[in-house]
């Protein structure tokens, strides 16, 4: 597994220790689209903040079909650990990005192992959402960039989720933000939601942002800020405008 990390001055030329942010890209990327387009790198040395950006799903292992469709398999490892066969055997992505690579960083960067954060775009932002609400305390900061909230509801998450978790439904609940949040009872959380109002894919009932705000309501250890930005839509033109907030965002809570 590849995966790109940026490494702030503050790391490199003052041996500081710094916190850590893990950002989980979206449907098609590899390690390579955030640290190509979303201009992060200025925001990240003004933080001191160290971010790490996974590939979005194992690479040539020779399942047929691994490379035929955007949004599944390669590219499209939608951060769940797959149960069903040929997929089980390597797209373990929850516990890549959750246990494996946290690991790795922790042992080969100066980062305080207890100061980390997460965001993601789209179906990485799904991730974000699901890797903090599955995990209470691992992580002090989640934000997402026009996230798919509630897979089960919308055609990409219940393609994925069938295709790596079978038919059963209530398996693909543990790995849906808005279910998830309906029943989270861990350490206060704040969730900090940001959707371009031009957005295709929300357009088209991809993300279904409501459905999670709904949920977060009626949870009193949820907070939700959701941000709708007039006239952005999905690209990395939309992530590039406001990752220097998101960045700032998660200093605040990765930086007291
Ligand atoms: N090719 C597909 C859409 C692919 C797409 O838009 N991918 C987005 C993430 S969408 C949700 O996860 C992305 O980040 N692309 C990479 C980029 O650099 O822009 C289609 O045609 O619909």
């Amino acid at each position: 597994m590849k995966f790109s990390v940026f490494v702030p001055p503050c790391m490199l030329e003052e041996k500081k220790e710094c916190p850590v942010l893990y950002y989980l890209s979206g449907l098609t990327c590899t390690h390579e689209n955030f640290i190509h387009k979303s201009g992060m790198q200025q925001h990240a040395a003004k933080e001191g903040i160290l971010i790490v950006n996974p590939d979005t799903s194992p690479r040539n292992v020779n399942i047929p079909g691994e490379d035929d469709a955007y949004d599944f398999g390669s590219g499209a490892g939608f951060y769940v650990n797959a149960t069903q066969e040929p997929w089980s055997k390597n797209y373990l992505m929850y516990s890549y990005v959750t246990e494996e690579l946290v690991e790795l960083v922790n042992k080969n960067f100066a980062v305080l192992p207890n100061k980390k954060g997460i965001f993601g775009h789209s179906m990485g932002g799904h991730g974000a959402l699901i890797c903090a609400l599955k995990n209470p305390g691992q992580y002090q900061s989640v934000s997402a960039f026009a996230p798919i909230c509630n897979p089960i509801e919308c055609p990409w998450g219940q393609k994925a989720l069938k295709g790596y978790l079978g038919d059963d439904k209530e398996q693909w609940k543990q790995y849906d933000a808005t279910h998830l949040a309906q029943n989270y009872a861990g350490t206060p959380l704040e969730l900090f939601i940001d959707q371009g109002s031009d957005d295709n894919f929300l357009k088209q009932k991809q993300l279904l942002p409501d459905n999670l705000l709904t949920a977060c309501a009626g949870n009193d250890h949820l907070q939700a800020i959701y941000k709708q930005r007039e006239g952005y839509d999905h690209s990395y033109y939309y992530i590039a405008t406001f990752v220097g907030e998101h960045i700032a965002y998660h200093a605040k809570f990765l930086k007291n």
